[in-house]
């Protein structure tokens, strides 16, 4: 357990419905009482989220992969010495968007810079802190993107515009990492209705949360 509090990270595809399950998820853990800050990767505090516009920028075509890498893993240090880690130290639970798991599956796996590679970067930027639970939305990245097509309002970014080779090798790479951390990462099946996802999620969340107590 990290701290004193509890660190949950949701992780997935685009278009898997994270954001939309994890503002489902905030309310009905507020209106049980719990002390909830949800944030997002990259992103959440004022650094990481000019960090996020740079990365994201679809002009930026010519960014190298480690450059990419770097960028996830400076922004993530900042957001982590800012905000996650104070919220932790108070005993708050912390529900983020995407972790450091994404950068293993996007830039170690699927842009090929390695797992263990990309790994020990983010080892320098966040030290021991790992999340005490992870659910992984799992879905057809096909499906993911059909689903962000269909709202005009979700602008396309950078990494959105990768090819479906990229984002099929993104899935697999979340699969990789499920192997490495089997007992932090849950996997949700994110094909089911919302309400199904975020009632699977609260059940695994809840289970979690109560065996802290104890
Ligand atoms: N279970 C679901 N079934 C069908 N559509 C869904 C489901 N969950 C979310 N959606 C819709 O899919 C779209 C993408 O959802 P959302 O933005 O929550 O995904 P995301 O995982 O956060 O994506 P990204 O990581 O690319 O930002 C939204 O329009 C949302 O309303
Ligand atoms: C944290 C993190 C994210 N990414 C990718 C994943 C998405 O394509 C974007 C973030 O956009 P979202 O709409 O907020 O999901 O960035 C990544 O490649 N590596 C990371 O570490």
């Amino acid at each position: 357990m990290n701290n004193q509090g509890f660190f949950i990270t949701i992780e997935g595809p685009e278009g898997a419905g994270k954001t939309t399950v994890l503002s489902d998820v905030v309310s009905q853990l507020t209106a049980q009482g719990y002390n909830i800050v949800s944030t997002r990767e990259p992103g959440g505090i004022r650094i990481s989220e000019h960090i996020r516009e740079v990365i994201l920028n679809n002009d930026y075509t010519e960014m190298d992969g480690r450059t990419e890498a770097l960028l996830y893993a400076a922004a993530r240090r900042q957001h982590l010495v800012e905000k996650i880690t104070p919220a932790l130290n108070d005993n708050k639970i912390v529900l983020c968007d995407r972790f450091i798991d994404a950068s293993l599956a996007y830039q170690g796996h699927a842009r090929g810079l390695g797992i263990d590679e990309v790994l020990s970067i983010n080892e320098f930027a966040i030290g021991k802190l790992m999340p005490d639970l992870t659910l992984l939305f799992d879905l057809e990245p096909s499906i993911g993107l059909k689903r962000i097509a269909k709202h005009d309002e979700r602008e396309k970014n950078r990494m959105d515009a990768e090819s479906l080779a990229f984002h099929e090798l993104v899935r697999e790479g979340y699969q990789e990492v499920v192997k490495r951390y089997p007992n932090r990462i849950h996997v949700i099946d994110a094909s089911k209705s919302q309400k199904e996802v975020t009632s699977d999620v609260m059940d695994v969340m809840k289970k979690s949360l109560e065996s802290r107590m104890n």
